[in-house]
């Protein structure tokens, strides 16, 4: 992960005066998405992928009209075209593994053929390797490129939180002489804006649950199989679980925050499992950004809107500035 983040600074960022950054956090977040998860290397492969999946994404939240020429339409013909590049990465990786070319804990698709068939039980099926390798791509690349552009604008815009990042990361990059995961340890304050930062801006709207049984909540009957929605936003603005909820406050965080109350991952069994990876990937991020540049806002419309993730307008172009090393 270090290395595409590196990578990524190089091509993108260093000896650029501008940059939009909204566009940019999707690529490193695809990319780091591709190389770790999918053992897909920058190239063509990695190009085609990136395109059909945002037609892929556009009909998340279209009129599910099936007609040629509608937004709905392109993203079904996007879907079968991931699909089939899918199966064709599973394909090939399998009889890489068959010949010794490539390792069983390579990456998540090598995982789940290793896990694929035990004796005679297929535990996996290659249609399911699919499913799951679509929902991981859909639900680990658009929330932590949200995160990570929200702290940018939130570093140009609050000096003070901006000042105390750039101090712990400075002193862990000065002392580096640990392992990484033991610096990412280190990085208390930072993770702390973060959890701030996803808890006045939750990248998803909420998530889904059917009703087991039928309940009361506050004076309603909820019938047993109905679905309901868990409001991330209504949750993180209850004066009670979050006393003057619109104050941005970091230190809110020194403690743990009641069982669901901070709801930006989700909750429960189905709770995000791409928590510990979301965190790393932030961290390593914030700490190359905050001790390689400086930044500010150039753009008089910050404005952001649902679609159904957040969005920047304008993607948020910021004036860049290199630190002297
Ligand atoms: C800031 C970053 C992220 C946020 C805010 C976020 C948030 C969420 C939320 C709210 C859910 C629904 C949980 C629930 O229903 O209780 C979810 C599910 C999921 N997330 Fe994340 N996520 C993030 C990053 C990631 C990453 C990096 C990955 C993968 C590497 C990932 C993989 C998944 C998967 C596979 C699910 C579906 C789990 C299931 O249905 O059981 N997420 N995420």
């Amino acid at each position: 992960m270090d290395g595409e983040i590196r990578k990524h600074l190089e091509m993108h960022w260093h000896g650029k005066q501008k940059v939009t950054v909204m566009p940019l956090m999707k690529t490193l977040t695809f990319d780091i998405m591709s190389s770790l998860i999918f053992g897909i290397e920058q190239g063509a492969t990695r190009n085609a992928l990136v395109e059909l999946f945002e037609h892929m994404m556009d009909g998340l939240v279209s009129i599910p009209i099936n007609l040629p020429f509608t937004q709905f339409n392109r993203s079904l013909k996007a879907t079968a075209k991931v699909r089939t590049m899918i199966t064709n990465l599973i394909h090939d990786k399998r009889e890489a593994l068959k010949q010794n070319t490539a390792l069983l804990r390579q990456d998540f698709i090598t995982c789940l053929l290793d896990v694929q068939s035990k004796g005679n039980l297929i535990v996996i099926s290659d249609e399911e390797i699919v499913d799951n390798s679509i929902i991981i791509m859909f639900a680990g690349h658009d929330t932590s490129a949200t995160l990570l552009s929200f702290l940018v604008r939130l570093l140009a815009s609050n000096p003070s939180v901006r000042a105390n990042i750039v101090q712990e990361q400075e002193e862990i990059a000065r002392n580096k002489v640990s392992g990484e995961l033991d610096d990412l340890r280190k990085m208390k304050y930072t993770w702390r804006v973060a959890l701030e930062t996803l808890r006045m801006y939750p990248p998803l709207l909420g998530s889904f649950r059917r009703a087991l049984g039928e309940f009361e909540y506050q004076g309603f009957t909820i019938p047993k199989g109905w679905q309901v929605m868990l409001a991330s936003s209504v949750t993180h603005t209850d004066e009670k679980l979050f006393p003057d909820p619109s104050k941005f406050d970091p230190a809110r965080f020194e403690k743990q925050a009641p069982p669901f109350s901070f709801v930006a991952f989700g909750g429960g069994p189905r709770i995000c499992p791409g928590y510990e990876f979301a965190r790393i990937e932030t961290l390593a991020t914030i700490h190359y950004l905050v001790t390689q540049f400086t930044w500010k806002l150039c753009c008089t419309d910050n404005s952001f809107c649902r679609k159904p993730f957040l969005v920047f307008r304008q993607g948020l172009p910021i004036e860049l500035k290199p630190k002297k090393l």
